[in-house]
């Protein structure tokens, strides 16, 4: 039974991970100040999202997710949205092309600052204090002050979503994004690498495509899909009272609608059927994901499943498999099997990053690249095997030249990962890694349409 839902019906629930304020009258008063701010994203947009997750989750279409583990303050940088941007733009065209399939492009970004933790607390030399759980709630600074938390930094990650949403409608709407700077997006460190490389040829082609088609009449002017494409943002769906604060009736539908990103996701720690974010999330009307991690019982998914998406819309739910490279073979076939059994109609897509976490010898939080990419070659072949479709992908990445995932053409080892490791939360791939990641991908893709061609004609 699951009673009547409001907007803040979640606060009858019990919550996991949620921040404990030192003042509930601070918090209450953010909140407010949060209500009278204009919405980020509009219903429409998010009905548009869920319209290409409808096509994803009809094979029609493929999803690539990704960006920050958690967005900083100390980061927020036009440069470096504008580098992860166009990361994601080359990572988009490379699987469009692999697949032969539109790409939906949506970025943990505008929003990705809550942190759910494995630990409370954190102990340095013998000092134990609360843990960093993103910049939405307290700082990353190391001192007693820093880690309290503060709502009044809900109002600063409002502030830098709305500049952060502002430059990507820009780059995507205002000419930036048009396939005619296919060669331009790539970053200075990424041209000079393997992965650089096939880029510039794969551009080179598109280039010819494009001036072929040109010839044909079909130029950025007649064709706004040369010229300009959807760029979608999405957050863990956390910190509950900021959700709600964002979340407004569309007038247009009457529906209710989180404001805040056109997706939401609920994550691995917190996806208890009775608990508060589930509750939260079945009322909201925007696409939905959820982490699927090796701890989740087939009967759980099924009852959360109809928790979320009682009418079983197509788009209306992603699930997202991070199972760890390990893991996945023995978890993933029954929860896939038992969903297509069922009829339920979402969208399957691998997160490789969260369970191939691991701290290096010299006592980083790392990932290997070749984890990443054997969960991600094992949640294909699963789909394969199940003939379902593995219908997208879910990175943390970023544009810059980070040194925080190992492996990969520039072989980053355990003793370079200092070089630069700048994450506030996990390890992401660097612009050159997450390039030579979706090629391989799209190789893989691409194997998958020459099959089902071979199949269709013999
Ligand atoms: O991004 C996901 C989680 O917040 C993160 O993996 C938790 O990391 P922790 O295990 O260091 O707390
Ligand atoms: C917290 C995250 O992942 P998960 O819930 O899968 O651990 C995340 O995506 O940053
Ligand atoms: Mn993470």
């Amino acid at each position: 039974m699951s009673g009547k839902w409001t907007p803040e019906s979640w606060r009858t629930k019990p919550a996991k991970q949620l921040p404990s304020y030192p003042d509930a009258t601070d918090v209450a008063s953010v909140e407010n100040t949060l209500r009278s701010y204009p919405p980020l994203v509009f219903a429409g947009e998010a009905r548009r999202l869920q319209a290409q997750l409808a096509k994803v989750a009809d094979g029609k279409a493929f999803l690539l997710q990704g960006g920050d583990c958690a967005e900083s303050f100390a980061e927020f940088h036009p440069d470096n949205i504008r580098d992860t941007f166009r990361v994601l733009l080359q990572m988009a065209v490379i699987l469009t092309f692999g697949s032969a399939m539109p790409v939906v492009k949506v970025g943990r970004l505008a929003g990705q600052f809550a942190k759910p933790r494995s630990e409370d607390t954190e102990t340095r030399d013998g000092v134990t204090l609360p843990s960093y759980r993103g910049d939405v709630v307290n700082g990353i600074e190391f001192t007693e002050d820093a880690r309290i938390p503060d709502p009044k930094r809900q109002l600063q990650a409002y502030s830098q979503s709305a500049a952060t949403l502002n430059l990507i409608r820009a780059f995507a709407q205002g000419g930036y994004a048009d396939l005619h700077r296919v060669h331009g997006w790539t970053l200075g460190f990424v041209s000079r690498s393997p992965a650089g490389e096939k880029y510039q040829a794969l551009a080179d082609r598109i280039g010819e495509c494009l001036a072929f088609m040109e010839a044909c009449g079909l130029t950025s002017e007649t064709s706004p899909q040369i010229r300009e494409t959807d760029v979608f943002t999405s957050h863990e769906a956390l910190l509950l009272g900021f959700e709600q604060a964002m979340t407004r009736t569309d007038s247009i539908s009457g529906d209710w609608y989180d404001t805040s990103a056109h997706m939401l996701w609920i994550g691995d720690r917190t996806r208890q059927l009775d608990g508060a974010h589930v509750e939260f999330m079945r009322g909201i009307k925007n696409p939905i994901g959820m982490k699927v991690g090796p701890s989740m019982d087939p009967d759980d998914m099924i009852r959360l499943i109809d928790r979320l998406n009682p009418s079983n819309e197509p788009g209306r739910l992603t699930l997202i498999a991070r199972m760890g490279a390990d893991k996945i073979g023995k978890h993933l076939p029954q929860l896939v099997r038992r969903v297509e059994r069922e009829g339920r109609r979402v969208v399957w897509s691998s997160d490789p990053m969260h369970g191939n976490t691991v701290k290096s010898a010299s006592g980083y939080k790392t990932r290997a690249f070749d984890n990443i990419l054997s969960e991600i070659r094992a949640f294909f072949d699963i789909h394969r095997a199940e003939g379902t479709y593995a219908g997208g992908v879910h990175f943390e990445m970023t544009g810059r030249n980070v040194t925080e995932c190992i492996g990969g053409a520039q072989a980053i080892s355990d003793d370079t990962l200092g070089d630069r490791y700048h994450t506030h939360c996990d390890p992401r791939l660097n612009g050159e890694q997450a390039i030579e990641l979706a090629f391989l991908i799209a190789e893989s893709l691409k194997a998958e349409r020459e099959a089902v061609r071979l199949a269709a004609a013999s």
